[in-house]
């Protein structure tokens, strides 16, 4: 079962409070009102334990679609499920409730408490669920250890860089030990590089932590990086949901073919994706895995010019790969992506 989910979602910002519409308004009448359709009907499944990417460029909704999950904002129309429960039924007691015990944020300007150390930072969540002093002390450094900042136990947010306070937001929004862990562009106020390094730290820590996590980024490339799904948001409403392999091998529009453009497809397409049949004439050549990244067989298929054999996890052939359908998937041709309609 899904952990989170919205069902044909609207947020229309403008609307008088009490104004309850019962189904979406036309644009028509939106304008005349001056209403801004922020999500338009967006339905996603987020599942347990997946790294789940909202992108979209400034303005698509994302930020609206984040704090929607969590009722930071109030959705207008359409259903919100926490594993299967609904969450807009909810009373502001049980809200804060299911915040408090199951969600964990992050956001772009890291807001940490400007007044309390690194230590006292990460402790405070745990104060608001009401954990020892001891336990809490215990647990905060664990996580600040976890996020490579123990020596800076007693230092302010105001003495540490722009990375090192977002280090502290992470080990600070993972203190309750949420199962949900919503990040909202938590890079993006950060150069490219510590971005990088703050990413690996994201994938290293969900390795072990195994959240369900929502992220947010502007960033086509970080998406490509952190997801193992995303959906693409353009003018509040889903262009296009899949792996980052799916959207780059089949992009719903040029809309998505255009951020897809720059991606490194040796890294991101594997080999069982473009294989074809099993092919005898490959008999006798060391096979390579259907999950392996097609940058991982370039060398060898390019030298040789010769197919090689694909085989499953069991090692059981399941198809070939050869140079004509590597250089396609590594290089494909404008024309073919062109077909997309907008
Ligand atoms: N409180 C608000 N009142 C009215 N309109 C709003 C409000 N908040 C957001 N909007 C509008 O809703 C749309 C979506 O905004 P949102 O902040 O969700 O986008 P975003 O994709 O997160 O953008 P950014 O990357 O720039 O933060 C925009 O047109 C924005 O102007």
């Amino acid at each position: 079962m899904a952990k989170l989910s919205c069902r044909n979602l609207w947020k229309i910002y403008g609307v008088p409070p009490g104004v309850t519409l019962a189904q979406p308004p036309t644009e028509k009448e939106m304008a005349l009102q001056h209403w801004v359709p922020a999500l338009q009907d967006i339905s996603l499944d987020i599942m347990p334990g997946e790294v789940f990417v909202v992108m979209g460029l400034s303005g698509s909704g994302k930020s609206t679609l984040l704090r929607c999950l969590s009722r930071l904002v109030e959705p207008t129309i359409g259903q919100l499920l926490f594993e299967g429960n609904d969450l807009r039924a909810l009373n502001e007691r049980e809200l804060a409730e299911l915040r408090r015990d199951k969600m964990g944020m992050v956001f772009q300007n890291f807001a940490l408490f400007p007044h309390l150390t690194v230590l006292e930072n990460v402790m405070f969540p745990m104060k608001i669920l009401h954990v020892p002093l001891d336990a809490r002390r215990k647990h905060a450094r664990e996580l600040i250890t976890q996020v490579g900042l123990s020596n800076r136990e007693s230092s302010y947010p105001r003495e540490l860089s722009g990375g090192q306070q977002q280090r502290v937001g992470i080990a600070r929004s993972l203190a309750g030990n949420p199962e949900v862990w919503l990040l909202d562009e938590p890079f993006s106020a950060l150069d490219p590089l510590i971005r990088r390094e703050m990413q690996d730290e994201v994938l290293k820590l969900q390795a072990i932590l195994k959240k369900t996590v929502v992220f947010i980024t502007h960033d086509f490339a970080e998406a490509v990086r952190v997801s193992d799904r995303m959906a693409i948001l353009r003018d509040g409403k889903v262009i296009q949901t899949g792996t980052p392999e799916e959207l780059v091998l089949n992009p719903a529009t040029e809309y998505v073919a255009k951020f897809t453009s720059d991606v490194a497809r040796h890294a991101v397409i594997s080999v069982g994706a473009i294989m074809g049949p099993a092919d005898p004439a490959t008999a006798g050549a060391a096979p390579v895995p259907a999950s392996s990244k097609i940058g991982s067989v370039a060398e060898r298929l390019f030298a040789s010019g010769s197919p090689i054999p694909v085989v499953d996890e069991q090692g059981k052939i399941v198809g070939s790969i050869g140079p004509a359908a590597l250089s396609k998937a590594l290089f494909p041709r404008v024309p073919e992506i062109a077909h997309a309609s907008n």
